[in-house]
Formats: structure tokens, C-alpha cells, sequence
């Protein structure tokens, strides 16, 4: 009887080992979307930068105009910009626009709205309360203080911030640099030949590494010759941060990625209790320049591919790109589903509401039309029993354009 296989946590694990985050790059904030921050970054300069107006209006004493309506001279104008620091004279108003500096002396700023919008004179309608309508230096973020963690994988509004406190560029992970090499002499052979497979996992890989916010190059197809496929990894090796291959690694007589590296030191080559995706590989070569590079041997059937691609290459990229941990996707089964005995069974599922699943129907094992269809990968535990209707399970979100 076939080998069970080890839990795919414990092959997650086994190919987490032999990846770390990537050394710190600096780059220039435009360059920095998506990638995790690799330090504490603080602020260096104040948000706001100095106290200014939140509204067009005057700025004033509230004092002054606590007694409302009361007029007063309007001393000039400040604007957004100007760079002369003015002082408010007591029992005077600057006429002040949103942004501008808040004159010394001044506490409140009195809106448009309240006023009669007098050049030289205002007439003031209503009192202010101290400190309205005045934005106070450093009161969102002080000079100095975090203004992003190191492990933040930086959005857009994570850029504004730091934008806004000053900083130009940061400290990061880089995008890991991916290289995906399809095996198979049915994959490299030339396309008019009956027997020719068209290269969907180079395809499929390529895109999903895109998509885990990974560089990708392919290389190959490389037909059945281990000295052809060890040339191929080496090259690759020196171009990626993880080697990812596909096919090759089963039984067959023609297994070539399993006959290239299986004897190689540190390398393990087996079966994983996963469905579909049982054989599996992983191991580390060394690039001219000294790096360890892993690689990450898939099987070959597309389905498995894919899937083992989310399952255990896609956690070795959010490690070296500086991601943990893992998120781990949850929803509800809207209808029964048998699992699979002894082994994690990985099933096409589409949303029926939202955050409610139901398995796609005429699931055959190996269908790609069904994982394309599909909006999400149950990853449904061994056991026996058929998980019931209402079961929270995991997921493996595939999304709509991004996955
Ligand atoms: N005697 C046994 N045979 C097989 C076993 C086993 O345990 N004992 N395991 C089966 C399982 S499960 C899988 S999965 C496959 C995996 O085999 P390989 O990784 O060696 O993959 P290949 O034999 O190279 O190809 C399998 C299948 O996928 C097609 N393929 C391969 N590469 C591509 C590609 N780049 N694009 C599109 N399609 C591809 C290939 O033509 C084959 O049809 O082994 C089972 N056999
Ligand atoms: O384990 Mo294989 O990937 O099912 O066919």
C-alpha cells in the first residue's frame, strides 16, 4: 500500500526551515508597495508639521470674541505656504486660510461661516471655544515617535504616513526573486509533435509567484535528463531567492527532477498526506556567491501543482519576503462534504453567500476547468467522517484577478 506521507504542516515546516527573510534593501517609498518594512521607522519630522488652520476663516483670541457678534480690525492674511511666522495683537484678527501657520498669540480660528468676511474689519457672529479649528504640531504623530513597525507590509495609507512624517525612503525585504522550471519531456518537446502537452504549470506558477508579490523568471521546460535539469537549477539559482519546479517527482521511470537531486545532501524527496499533490520535494543548492538557495519540487499534474504551489511555496515566499505568519483564510461549508480518509484533501469550493462555501459540483480529481471556476481551495483535515453543513474549515482564497 502507498506511503501515507507526512501532514502538510509538517512539510510546510520541513521547506520553512531552510528559508529566512531577505537582507534589508533601502528603497525610495514610490518602490516600497506591498514589500514588509525590515525596521522601526519613526517619524522625522512632526504631523502636523506646525500649528495650522483647519478652516478658512480668522484666527483669533477666543477671549476676543467671547462676547459675540463683536467686530474687529483684521490685521492681513495668512496663507498655506507663507513662511513668515505673524503675531496676533490682542483684540485683532488674521484673516487665515486652511494649512496656513496659526499666528502667534492666536487660539481659535473662527470660520467663514461665522463671520461677515470683512477685508479690514470682520464682524464675528459667533464664539469659539480655545483651540477650535486649530490642527496642534504633532498631535496625529510627534517628531521621533514609530510611525511604522518593522513587519508592516506596507499599503498605500502605511506610504502616506510615512510620506507625511518626513521619510523618503525605508528599510525592506525585497520582492523574492522566483525561478520556475517545468520538467518533462512531453512539456519540452517541440509543440507539433503528437504527445506534446501545452505548459500550463510554468504559466500557472509564474502568475501565482506574481501574485504572492514575488519577481518571477522561468526557465525551461527541461525534458527528461538530470545533467540538463542540475544545469538548470544551478542557473536558476543564481538568479532566484527559491527554485520551484514542476513534475518529475513521482515513480516513474522518467522522474527527473526526483533522479537529479534525491542523492544530494539534504535533499528529501516523498510522499505528503495531501490530495491531490501526494509527491512532493525540497532541498537547498548553493549559488556561486555562497547563498543557500531553496528549492521547492512540485508534481507535475497541473491541479497539484497549483495547489501545492499555494501550500508550500507560497509560505517559503511570505518568510523570505519578511511576512509572518501565515493568514489563514476561514468559511462556512453551506452543504456536507465527504473528506479524505488519511490524507488533507485540497477541493474547489465557490461562495454561496458570503463567507458560506459549497464544493463546486463534478469534482474528478484532476479538473482544471474546476479550479479556474472556483473562488476558493477548502483545505479539509484527514478524517473519516463527511465535514457537515455549518463546519468553519480553511481556505485558501484564489480571488477574483489577484490570484
Ligand atoms: N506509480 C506511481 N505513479 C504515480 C504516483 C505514485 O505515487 N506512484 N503519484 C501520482 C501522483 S499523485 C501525481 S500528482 C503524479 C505526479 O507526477 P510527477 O510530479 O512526476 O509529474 P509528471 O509525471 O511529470 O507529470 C504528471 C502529469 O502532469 C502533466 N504535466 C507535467 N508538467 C506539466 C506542465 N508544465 N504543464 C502541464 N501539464 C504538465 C504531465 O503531462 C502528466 O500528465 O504522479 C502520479 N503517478
Ligand atoms: O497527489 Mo497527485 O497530485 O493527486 O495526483
Amino acid at each position: 500500500m502507498a506511503d501515507v506521507g507526512v501532514p502538510v504542516s509538517a512539510h510546510r515546516d520541513r521547506i520553512l526551515e531552510l528559508v529566512s527573510p531577505l537582507a534589508p534593501v533601502i528603497v525610495a517609498l514610490g518602490d516600497a508597495l506591498g514589500l514588509v518594512c525590515a525596521v522601526d521607522v519613526p517619524a522625522t519630522i512632526s504631523l502636523p508639521r506646525f500649528d495650522h488652520a483647519a478652516m478658512d476663516g480668522y484666527a483669533v483670541r477666543a477671549a476676543d470674541v467671547a462676547a459675540s457678534p463683536v467686530e474687529l480690525p483684521v490685521a492681513g492674511v495668512v496663507a498655506a505656504g507663507d513662511a513668515a511666522q505673524v503675531t496676533l495683537a490682542p483684540g485683532t484678527a488674521w484673516r487665515i486660510m486652511t494649512g496656513a501657520p496659526v499666528p502667534d498669540g492666536a487660539d481659535a480660528v473662527v470660520p467663514f461661516e461665522w463671520t461677515d468676511r470683512g477685508a479690514d474689519r470682520v464682524r464675528i457672529d459667533q464664539a469659539v471655544p480655545v483651540a477650535r479649528h486649530i490642527r496642534r504640531t504633532g498631535e496625529d504623530v510627534p517628531e521621533g515617535v514609530l510611525a511604522v513597525a518593522a513587519g508592516t507590509a506596507l499599503a498605500p495609507r502605511h506610504l502616506a504616513l510615512l510620506a507625511a512624517v518626513g521619510v523618503v525612503d525605508v528599510a525592506v525585504h525585497p520582492a523574492p526573486r522566483v525561478a520556475v522550471i517545468a520538467t518533462g519531456e512531453e512539456i519540452a518537446g517541440p509543440a507539433d509533435l503528437p504527445g506534446h502537452v501545452p505548459d500550463s504549470n510554468t504559466v500557472a506558477l509564474s502568475a501565482a509567484a506574481r501574485a504572492a508579490g514575488a519577481r518571477e523568471t522561468s526557465y525551461g521546460p527541461v525534458p527528461d535528463d538530470p545533467a540538463l535539469l542540475l544545469d538548470q537549477v544551478a542557473t536558476a539559482a543564481e538568479a532566484a531567492d527559491l527554485v520551484v519546479t514542476t513534475g518529475g517527482v513521482s515513480a516513474g521511470d522518467h522522474d527527473v527532477v526526483k533522479a537529479a537531486l534525491c542523492d544530494r545532501e539534504g535533499f528529501w524527496f516523498g510522499s505528503v498526506a495531501v490530495k491531490p499533490g501526494r509527491p512532493q520535494g525540497c532541498g537547498l543548492v548553493i549559488a556561486s556567491d555562497g547563498r543557500q538557495v531553496p528549492v521547492v519540487a512540485l508534481p507535475g499534474t497541473p491541479v497539484a501543482a497549483y495547489s501545492s504551489f499555494r501550500l508550500f511555496a507560497e509560505p517559503a515566499l511570505r518568510a523570505l519576503a519578511g511576512r509572518f505568519p501565515e493568514p489563514t483564510g476561514r468559511a462556512v461549508l453551506d452543504a456536507e462534504v465527504a473528506v479524505a480518509g488519511d490524507r488533507t484533501l485540497v477541493l474547489p469550493a465557490a461562495y454561496v453567500a458570503p463567507g458560506r462555501v459549497a464544493q463546486l459540483p463534478g469534482h474528478v480529481g484532476h479538473s482544471q476547468r474546476l479550479l479556474a471556476d472556483a473562488d476558493v481551495l477548502l483545505v479539509l483535515p484527514p478524517g473519516s467522517a463527511p465535514l457537515p453543513a455549518g463546519d468553519e474549515v480553511g481556505i485558501l482564497p484564489l480571488g477574483s484577478g489577484d490570484r
